[in-house]
């Protein structure tokens, strides 16, 4: 019995060996192979960015790994990736299956763990009813509203962090539900610890779950993954509902409601729809932010860019007015300024991972069906054959070559929805950051904190700076004065805005 036992474990082994061989045959070029681990014990446990960094630099821009039955394959630079999530999207657009994730957590709601499919596909067309680029132009005047709150607190408060989450959140908000956020509100708080709550739980290794499938299938009493699943989904439709509720019963115009009367959300459910209408939310504040804190450090690490940019600013806008986003094609520099802080720290240093749907061969390597691809934006924005002297922050490059890529959005059908809005509001934030302050680091204990500008952390998809302290200072006296001005003077009547939103929108008109 023992030796019928020993056979046939050693022929699983063999079985499982040979095909994991056959699947790797070909693939990618990577670290070398252990037999069934793959490269499982190569793989980084503290930064994952550099170690992938390290393996492009030695293998080049397209690596294959193994992890187990699992093939990895990295994407290193912008070509490659426009060619398999471009030109070949139709089989790389899918996700692969999380099932901590996508089954438990969010229990298939969550636009961006979807496979690529039929429900994906109503999710981005609702999305892009009201994030396209065509939308988005009538949004300015919400962002401009929500940027003199930030320039005002940021006079007055060093928490700059939390000024910049609620600017943030309060757009997303704005929009999608129709409130503008303080930031003390408790459904702000609470949307605030479910996505990060579940950045976290996405992030924290592999589940058990996630390696034996088959286990899910186990009662409640004896799945702490589904219950624990259970719990987080419930929290998340609850807040969600209210959200929504709330929406509905506004007076203006807000994307709950566009949603509810004009969309056809026939293939979803109504707790679908909710979901996907919090998604955003949950997607758009915690990134937008980031690049704000991206950009604050740039600003205090490199001032002779900032001076450069303030040159311009004060020359095309002067003191007595703030920029507005139409001045933004008269100051490239400043233009260039946004976009060397999107490259220069990728706040999604491996973009959100994608699935291949079947067998392919690329530059001569095969893609077995079921790879799962990172497209390794941290190697892609700092790649030396595409910028000249990538670990500067030099905004000039951008001026010297109107060519340079930047792909901080993701490529492809999952490509991000909400670039426009993001971009709108670092178009309208990062110019007017840099009219109304010189920056500095804050003090720790007493002493100049030194900032380093890789004290990074990694959390999951997200790449975020250890919080510093920095210190905003007013550039001069008539600024100060025209900040409290425009914050006393501004339009605070949310519903105004929002149906002037509508309006423009249903003309279908060029209005910013
Ligand atoms: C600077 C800010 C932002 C950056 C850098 C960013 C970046 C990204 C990236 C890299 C992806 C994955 C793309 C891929 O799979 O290839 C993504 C997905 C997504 N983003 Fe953003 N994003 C930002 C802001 C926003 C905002 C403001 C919203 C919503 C209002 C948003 C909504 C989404 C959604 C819903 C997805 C999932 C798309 C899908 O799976 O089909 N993002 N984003």
């Amino acid at each position: 019995m023992q030796a019928l036992l020993t056979t046939l474990v050693c022929g699983l082994v063999v079985l499982t060996t040979l095909w994991i061989k056959t699947r790797l045959k070909n693939i990618p070029p990577g670290p070398p192979r252990l037999p069934i681990l793959g490269n499982l014990h190569q793989f980084p446990s503290g930064s994952v960015i550099s170690t992938f960094d390290k393996w492009h630099k030695k293998y080049g821009p397209i690596v294959g790994l193994s992890l187990g039955s699992q093939t990895l394959i990295l994407l290193g630079n912008m070509e490659v990736a426009k060619e398999l999530f471009g030109k070949r999207g139709r089989i790389y657009s899918s996700r692969p299956r999380m099932v901590m994730g996508n089954e438990n957590l969010t229990q298939n709601k969550h636009t961006a763990l979807l496979p690529y499919g039929p429900k994906w596909k109503i999710h981005n067309r609702i999305h892009n009813s009201i994030l396209a680029a065509g939308k988005t132009q009538h949004y300015t005047e919400l962002i401009e509203g929500e940027s003199i709150r930030v320039l005002h607190h940021l006079m007055h408060t060093s928490e700059y962090n939390r000024c910049y989450t609620r600017f943030t959140s309060s757009i997303i908000f704005s929009l999608v539900y129709g409130k503008q956020l303080q930031g003390d509100e408790p459904e702000f708080h609470e949307m605030l610890q479910i996505a990060e709550n579940f950045v976290a739980a996405i992030a924290g290794g592999t589940w058990l779950v996630d390696i034996f499938p088959f286990i899910n299938r186990l009662p409640s009493f004896l799945n702490p993954w589904k219950r624990m699943g259970n719990r987080f989904h419930d929290r998340a439709m609850r807040l969600f509902e209210s959200n929504a509720t709330h929406a509905m019963g506004t007076k203006a115009w807000n994307f709950t409601k566009h949603v509810h009367a004009a969309e056809d959300t026939s293939g979803l459910t109504d707790r679908e729809v909710l979901y996907m209408i919090g998604v955003l939310f949950e997607a758009g504040n915690d990134s937008t932010s980031t690049v704000l804190r991206f950009c604050t450090m740039a600003a205090i690490l490199f001032p002779d860019a900032v001076k450069l940019a303030q040159a311009e600013l004060d020359a095309v806008v002067g003191p007595s007015r703030l920029p507005s986003v139409d001045d933004l094609p008269q100051m490239p520099y400043v233009s260039a300024f946004i976009n060397e802080v999107l490259r220069w720290r990728p706040i999604t240093p491996g973009g959100v991972v994608h699935a291949s749907s079947e067998d392919d061969i690329f530059m001569g390597y095969k893609i077995p069906r079921g790879s799962v691809l990172m497209f390794n934006h941290w190697s892609a924005h700092l790649d030396e054959k595409t910028y000249d002297d990538p670990l500067s922050f030099r905004p000039e490059r951008w001026l010297e070559n109107d060519n340079l890529p930047l792909h901080a959005f993701g490529y492809g059908r999952r490509v991000c929805p909400g670039q426009y809005v993001a971009r709108k509001t670092l178009d309208v934030m990062i110019p007017r950051l840099l009219w109304a302050f010189d920056f500095e680091a804050g003090y720790e204990n007493g002493v100049r904190a030194k900032i380093d500008p890789y004290n990074l952390q990694e959390l999951g998809a997200l790449l975020r700076p250890v919080p510093f302290p920095a210190i905003f200072k007013p550039r001069d006296e008539a600024r100060r004065a025209l900040i409290d001005k425009s914050f006393a003077n501004r339009d605070a009547n949310l519903d105004g805005i929002l149906n002037r939103i509508e309006t423009a929108i249903s003309r279908g008109s060029e209005v910013k």
